[in-house]
């Protein structure tokens, strides 16, 4: 099998893009082909696999997808599982959308996710490459809180869900979670479909920094939802009146996110298209 494949990064959380735009190239994308894309030594290596299809395309084997929208991001982590969002993936996805001239460049841009619409929105004022990318990521879910546990320490941890689901632990140094290498325990029975686990140290006013251990995809360079989360448990923990805007600093660069007057909460920062190829698949 030959496919056409793009890479693509925001913050270094970074992803195999799949043109398939009327899902005859890949049918019902296998989770064991994702998952050997993704791999680091074996494969392009991602942290995600983006498939760019038509909603009306994917529907043919997917009925429950909806969207108003021509395009939908069907997003899978690294080890081949589905999630319902990807904030840095849908950035990515509209930037990719724009400069493949499939979509109005006047228009907003709407992107069809399993979490619903997303509208994805360009700083039009940056240069090439430096592009600032807005995604509304709708409203948020605080709910309760749990304990997570990695390298020896447990922290209680904010529930938040943006889309998916996260468990924010607010702790003193980064580097208390030690390598990241296996997953941090967390309560099963208040995330039994699993959850992205965000580690966050306060940096000052508005601002601060996290690691995360993602759901499928193990320890990556950002996390957009998870900036979300934590702006969100952030802000509830300061009590702060909206709108108000964090500064989320992550391994691969920096993020902003707005917590609007009316709930949404939106995420900004840069993302690029950095390779494409053509694979001849013989696995
Ligand atoms: N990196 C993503 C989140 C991807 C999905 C997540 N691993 C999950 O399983 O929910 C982002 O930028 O939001």
């Amino acid at each position: 099998m030959s496919f056409p494949w793009l890479k693509g990064h925001g913050t270094e959380n970074d992803f195999v893009l799949l043109p398939d735009h009327d899902g005859t190239v890949h049918g019902e994308l296998d989770g064991s082909f994702v998952a050997a894309l993704c791999h680091r030594r074996r494969g392009i290596g991602a942290d995600g696999v983006l498939r760019v299809i038509r909603t009306a395309a994917l529907r043919r084997t997917d009925p429950a997808v909806e969207s108003a929208g021509e395009w939908f991001m069907d997003y899978r982590n690294a080890d081949g599982s589905v999630s319902e969002m990807c904030g840095n993936g849908v950035r990515v996805f509209g930037l990719h959308l724009l400069q493949e001239g499939l979509v109005d460049p006047a228009a907003p841009i709407v992107v069809g996710t399993r979490d619903g619409d997303k509208i994805v929105t360009f700083d039009t004022a940056a240069g090439p490459g430096d592009a600032l990318i807005s995604v509304d990521m709708g409203v948020p879910h605080v709910q309760g809180t749990s304990k997570v546990s990695a390298d020896g320490n447990t922290w209680e941890a904010q529930d938040v869900r943006t889309g998916n689901p996260h468990a924010v632990a607010f702790i003193d140094r980064l580097g208390d979670a030690g390598t990241l290498l296996t997953e941090p325990e967390y309560d099963r029975s208040v995330y039994p479909e699993g959850v992205n686990i965000e580690f966050v140290v306060r940096e000052g006013e508005r601002h601060v920094a996290m690691r995360v251990h993602e759901r499928g995809s193990g320890e990556t360079r950002s996390c957009g939802t998870g900036a979300c989360a934590v702006a969100v448990a952030t802000a509830v923990a300061d009590g702060a009146e909206r709108p108000s805007t964090y500064r989320v600093d992550v391994p691969g660069g920096t993020v902003h996110v707005t917590w609007r007057a009316d709930d949404h909460i939106v995420l900004t920062g840069p993302a690029e298209i950095v390779a494409r190829g053509t694979m001849d698949w013989t696995a």
